[in-house]
Formats: C-alpha cells, structure tokens, sequence
C-alpha cells in the first residue's frame, strides 16, 4: 500500500485556526543586516567564530585519508554524500599530504562520520521541523523519544525555543518579525541572527504563536527541561565517548571531527535552509515569496531544499512535491516508518491543488507547465 493511501491529503483551506497558516505578512519595514540599535551579544560572537575558525583549519588540514572511522562516525549525511565526500576528501588531502604533512605519522584511526551526522540530521528535519514544527505527521511515543534522543544530539536550542522561532518565521517570512528574516542579507539569515538581540516585533509576534502542543508533549517537556545537560552529553560526550572507548580511536582526532568538524558543517548545512534557500533558485509554487526551490540546500539537508513548497505547503510531510530517494531521503524513512506503524496521519498536498495553485501563483517553472517533463514526475 503506497504510504499516503491512508494519509490525510489536506488542503490550506483546511488548516485550523491555531495551525500554522500559510504566509501572513506583517508590516514590513527595510531593515539592513545591521541596525544602529542592534546590540550584539559578543559571547555568541566569539564563541561562533572561534568554532568556525578552528573548524575552518581542521577541514583544511585533516589527514581525512588516515582517519575514516571517526569520518563515517560523524560527517556523511548518505551514500551519495559519502561517496561525493570521500572523492572530495581525497583530493584535498592529497592537497594537505603535499602542502601540510608530509613525513608526518598519524595515528591510524580508521572510518566514522556517517552515523553521527545521518542520525543528527534526522533529528532536525523530520523531528525538531516536520513533526513538532509543522505537525505534518503524528507520531507514537517510541518514536517521538527516537527523535528527541537524535534532535538533542546536534547541538542546537531547545525544541520549544527552536520550534517557536521557526512558527514565527514562517507566520512572518522575511519581514521584521521573521527572527532570521533574509530581506537583511544572507550573512544575517544564515548566522548574524544568533549574535544579536532578536528585535521586539520578533519576541511580541513570538508570543502570540501557539505553543500548546509543544507544551503538551511530555517527550518535548521532559527533553526540554534537562536541555542543559542531556544537549552537551549527546551533542559532544557520548559522540566522542564512542570511538575512543569501543573503538579504539584516538581522543584528539575524535574530538576534532565530532566538535570541530561535524558539529559546524550540520549547523551551516541547517542554516543554508534561511540563507541559500531564501535567496537562490526558482519559485515555483509562488513567485510573490523569497523562499526557492533549491537543488544544493535539498541534497546536503536530505530534503529541506525544496523551500519555495515548503512555504506554500508548511504541513506537507514530504515538504516537496515529489517522491524522490537521493534529494529528499528523509520523506522515504518517514515512509518506512509509517509501514512499520510507528508513525500515522501523515499529511500531503493533493496534486490538484498544487498544480492550480503553481499555475496561478508560480514564477513559470512548475514541470505542470513544461510539457516534455510531465510524464517524468512521480508525485505520491
Ligand atoms: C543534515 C541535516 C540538515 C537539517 C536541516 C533542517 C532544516 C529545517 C528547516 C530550517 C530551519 C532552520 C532553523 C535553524 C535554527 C537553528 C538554531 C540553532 O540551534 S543554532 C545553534 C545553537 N544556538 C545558538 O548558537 C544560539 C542560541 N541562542 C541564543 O543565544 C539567543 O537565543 C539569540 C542570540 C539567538 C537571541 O537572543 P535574545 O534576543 O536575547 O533572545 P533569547 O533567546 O535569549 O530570549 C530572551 C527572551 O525573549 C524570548 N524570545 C526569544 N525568541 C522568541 C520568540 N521567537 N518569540 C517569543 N519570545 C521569544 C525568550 O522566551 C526570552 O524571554 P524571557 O525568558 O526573558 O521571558
């Protein structure tokens, strides 16, 4: 039985009251990345560039060749990645072997990124964004607490805290409420917005956001309430506690890949959802919003790339149109579980609706309006 056989195909003139609605503009002033009132929260600076500096060298400089255990343990997000990756690995530390380390003997500490990330990302984009954020699906409660245990080991905020901010970034996409709002700029959507204040119109629209199923959740609460101890210890102890005690692996390459290596590029890659997404690519469903479709944000998020739909469809639990394995493999898993019964009401745009709503809203580049590409889509 195809998976959304017995979904609920919804419509936006179906969602509730006190669900997230489609974009509700609030008024919007021009705001540049930085404003003379802005005030900068220098911890979250230096803290977020001297990751990123460090991070920086280590991606350079890493013996990536010698090391595959801990690259596997931490950094492929799937086999495509891995295998782009490892070409990619190859060829930089060819660069690095020449440049940097000739002579040097690393210790021999063998293969690890992929689980970490792979189950990382998968606390992101179908826990923390599709299932809590969106409500796209429901889920039992084995499942829920598989998702927090993956959301709480990537090193982000709280579920509350990360859900309420992306509710009101879609309720006021790119105007002054929206927290990362991309009409100031890609620096300021993809990283400036965690090192300043947020600004008032963000906390007073926040506020009006309705948080009660969050707040109901006693995955969420439970999660949520010991966040300042449970997010370091499955953010970075137990990632690095793994290979160097099973495994053999050596405590200082361990660290550098799991905090200076994974732990950046996941946050970059989350990031680009706000910054690339919002600036680069077609707009398909709606060319009267900055949210695009985007090939390169979808294929190193598993899926979150297909933005300009997300944003027309924010309860869809594909966030695409399409069925597709290698740039939206988290839509497969989700599929994978609901066969196995562990989640349920899976939520999905009928194709009728989104292609009369490209058709009157979109920018021209929906494959509905492109003759020859039609019989080539899969849209279940
Ligand atoms: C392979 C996988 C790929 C995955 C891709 C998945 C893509 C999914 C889709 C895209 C989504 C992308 C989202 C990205 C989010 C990442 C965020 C991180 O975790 S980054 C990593 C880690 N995180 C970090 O590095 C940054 C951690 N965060 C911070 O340092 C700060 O929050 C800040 C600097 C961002 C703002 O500081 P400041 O402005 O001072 O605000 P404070 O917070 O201090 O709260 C102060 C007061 O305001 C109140 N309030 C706040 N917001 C709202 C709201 N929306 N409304 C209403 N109220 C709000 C708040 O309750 C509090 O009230 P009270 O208690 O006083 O009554």
């Amino acid at each position: 039985m195809p998976p959304n056989s017995s979904s609920a195909a919804v419509n936006a003139t179906d969602l509730k009251d006190n669900e997230i609605t489609p974009i509700e503009m609030t008024s919007k002033n021009k705001l540049r990345w930085y404003e003379p009132e802005t005030k900068i929260l220098w911890v979250n600076v230096i803290f977020i560039v001297t990751l990123h500096v460090i991070s920086l060298y280590y991606f350079i400089t890493f013996p990536y060749t010698e090391h595959k255990i801990l690259l596997v343990w931490s950094e492929y997000f799937n086999l495509i990645i891995i295998l782009l990756k490892y070409f990619f690995f190859l060829i930089l530390s060819k660069i690095n072997k020449y440049f940097f380390f000739s002579g040097t003997n690393y210790p021999s500490v063998q293969y690890t990124a992929l689980i970490t990330t792979y189950i990382h990302g998968f606390g992101i984009v179908a826990g923390a964004h599709r299932l809590w954020a969106h409500r796209s699906y429901k889920a039992k409660l084995p499942f829920r607490i598989i998702l927090a245990l993956c959301f709480f080991s990537t090193g982000q905020n709280s579920i509350f805290n990360w859900v309420r901010d992306h509710r009101v970034h879609h309720k006021y996409t790119d105007t002054e409420a929206d927290p990362h709002d991309s009409t100031r700029g890609f620096w300021f959507s993809h990283v400036g917005w965690l090192m300043i204040k947020k600004k008032d119109e963000v906390r007073q629209r926040g506020r009006g956001i309705d948080m009660t199923d969050i707040l109901e959740d006693p995955v969420v609460q439970f999660f949520d309430r010991y966040f300042s101890i449970i997010n370091p210890m499955l953010s970075f102890v137990v990632p690095v506690f793994i290979p160097v005690y099973f495994f053999n692996q050596s405590l200082k390459w361990t660290i550098v890949t799991q905090i200076f290596m994974r732990y950046p590029w996941l946050l970059n890659i989350t990031w680009s959802v706000n910054s690339f997404a919002h600036m680069f690519g077609y707009h398909s469903y709606d060319k009267s919003i900055r949210p695009t479709q985007n090939i390169f944000v979808s294929f190193v998020t598993g899926g979150e790339g297909w933005h300009n739909y997300h944003h027309v469809f924010p309860w869809d639990y594909k966030a695409n149109e399409f069925k597709s394995f290698w740039f939206n493999p988290t839509s497969l898993y989700l599929d994978m579980f609901h066969k196995l019964g562990l989640i349920y009401d899976l939520r999905r745009a009928t194709p009728d609706h989104i292609h009369k709503l490209a058709e009157r809203k979109g920018d021209g580049t929906h494959h509905s309006q492109h003759k020859f590409s039609q019989k080539a889509v899969d849209c279940s």
